[in-house]
């Protein structure tokens, strides 16, 4: 199982890299990391887990942050409006995006973060992604607020970006003209 110790933290080269395409069908390889990378943001949430394995809670996890160099990411979590998000994707993009931006008021953290980075963290309010599941389905998911702000934080992830390279360096705290936080 997954656990802290398989975390990289940053300045680690690997999350600073482009993670690679998933060749379709995953190899049972691939398929079972993913499982592995979705069944720990479960454990994440589990008191019990947490207390046993010395767990910080999440709600999402990318390949990179345990040194795969491949895209793909789990979520898992409920939104403000009771939604469950539970997936294990395969190359998620982001096929379009609202111009308007969301931010959580209390900023955000990252499991490879072991500091506090102050600061708002503007996001697209609104993105439609695909992805391919852990069941092999292409999916089309359309995401708002909370559950938009979770997918980009995890993408990013993909890409090489940490949370705190959104952040204003001059003013940490200002936002984009059409900003609505999320929370
Ligand atoms: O490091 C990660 O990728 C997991 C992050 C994802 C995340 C951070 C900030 C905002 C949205 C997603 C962890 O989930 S950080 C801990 C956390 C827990 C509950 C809600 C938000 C963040
Ligand atoms: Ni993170």
């Amino acid at each position: 199982m997954i656990t802290m110790e398989d975390i990289v933290r940053e300045g680690h080269p690997a999350l600073r890299k482009t993670a690679e395409n998933v060749d379709l069908p995953p190899s049972p390889e691939d398929r079972k990391t993913l499982e592995e990378m979705l069944q720990f943001v479960k454990n994440s949430q589990d008191e019990e887990m947490c207390d046993r394995y010395g767990l910080r809670p999440g709600v999402g996890l990318a390949a990179p942050q345990i040194d795969i160099n491949k895209r793909m990411m789990a979520v898992h979590f409920t939104d403000t409006k009771d939604k469950e998000y539970s997936y294990g994707l395969f190359n998620p993009k982001i096929i379009s995006h609202s111009v308007e931006y969301t931010y959580l008021s209390t900023g955000e953290g990252c499991l490879s973060v072991d500091r506090e980075v102050p600061g708002y963290v503007p996001r697209y309010r609104r993105i439609t992604m695909k992805a391919t599941t852990l069941d092999g389905e292409e999916v089309k998911l359309r995401l708002k607020d909370f559950a938009a702000i979770v997918f980009q934080h995890e993408l990013d992830h993909l890409n090489g970006i940490m949370f705190y390279d959104h952040i204003n360096k001059d003013q940490p705290y200002a936002l984009p003209e059409n900003a609505t936080p999320a929370d």
